[in-house]
């Protein structure tokens, strides 16, 4: 059985703008999942009704994680299951030092001694959160306050990490580290539900990868598979084809992209 398993799902804002029309998929155990999609497709509202962010929704389909049907829980409940959603960077306790910061991740957790292995453990994979643990958070750039609230989330011990857009305004170099992170956290057992826009970077570290246009999946398949799709090289790579010079770009699927 797959750890995240989406059924059918449709969430509505208000009860009446549908965003997600009978969204299904599956984010398995220990891998990293991609998600893409054009401005507005509704990347985030699919991560926020997962981890029970949006009040009531989903409105339709179900929702099971680490076995349970989790559909409209509320947000601690899934957290609690083992459940991580990185929201962004601003999400940082900037009066509080990196380390403090780092132990909210941990507040729920009675086992010091692991926790202390597990802050030795993030330090190794962001060194910076070593040397600045006593540093005000607010202190660091954007690129290690996106380390940090990653770190911070490790240290819950979640089964499922999700993302959204991690690379989001950074310089290349931490862009490339943060990447490669999410490569060591996988090597854990940790699974990743990633959203993305650098779709380049995003399918050369993912196992497996979903599409999603205007609230509906129209893709889906290995990293590869995805990189050859004409679709995504025009829309998500920017490699001009042959269709696309004569035009195809105004091209939307109805379907399932051939
Ligand atoms: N709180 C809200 N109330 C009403 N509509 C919303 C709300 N949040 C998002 N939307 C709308 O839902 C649609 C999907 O937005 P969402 O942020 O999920 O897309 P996205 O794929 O993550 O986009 P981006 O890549 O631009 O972040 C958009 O049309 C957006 O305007």
């Amino acid at each position: 059985m797959a750890l995240l398993e989406l059924a059918n799902v449709e969430t509505a804002y208000g009860g009446h703008i549908t965003v997600l029309r009978g969204v299904s998929l599956q984010v398995e155990e220990g891998l990293l999942m991609v998600l893409l999609g054009a401005n507005g497709a509704g990347k985030t509202t699919l991560l926020r009704t997962v981890s029970g962010l949006i009040p009531d929704q989903p409105e339709k389909g179900r929702i099971r994680f680490a076995g349970q049907d989790v559909t409209r829980w509320e947000p601690e409940a899934v957290a609690r299951l083992g459940l991580a959603h990185v929201l962004d960077r601003r999400g940082v306790f900037p009066e509080l030092t990196v380390e403090e910061n780092l132990r909210l991740g941990a507040y729920a957790r009675r086992d010091e001694a692991a926790v202390r292995a597990d802050l030795d453990w993030v330090h190794g994979l962001f060194p910076i959160l070593a040397e600045r643990r006593r540093q005000q958070a607010g202190l660091l750039s954007g690129g290690e306050q996106q380390m940090l609230v990653i770190a911070r989330a490790l240290l819950g011990r979640p089964r499922l990490l999700m993302l959204d857009e991690p690379s989001i305004g950074l310089a290349p170099r931490f862009v490339e580290q943060i990447f490669e992170t999410l490569l060591r956290i996988k090597e854990q057992g940790t699974a990743l539900l990633l959203v993305e826009q650098n779709a380049r970077l995003a399918l050369r570290v993912a196992d497996y990868g979903y599409v999603l246009e205007t609230g509906r999946l129209v893709l889906e398949g290995p990293p590869g598979e995805l990189a050859a799709n004409r679709n995504v090289r025009e829309l998500y790579l920017g490699v001009e084809t042959e269709a696309s010079v004569k035009g195809y770009r105004r091209y939307r699927p109805r379907r399932r992209w051939a």
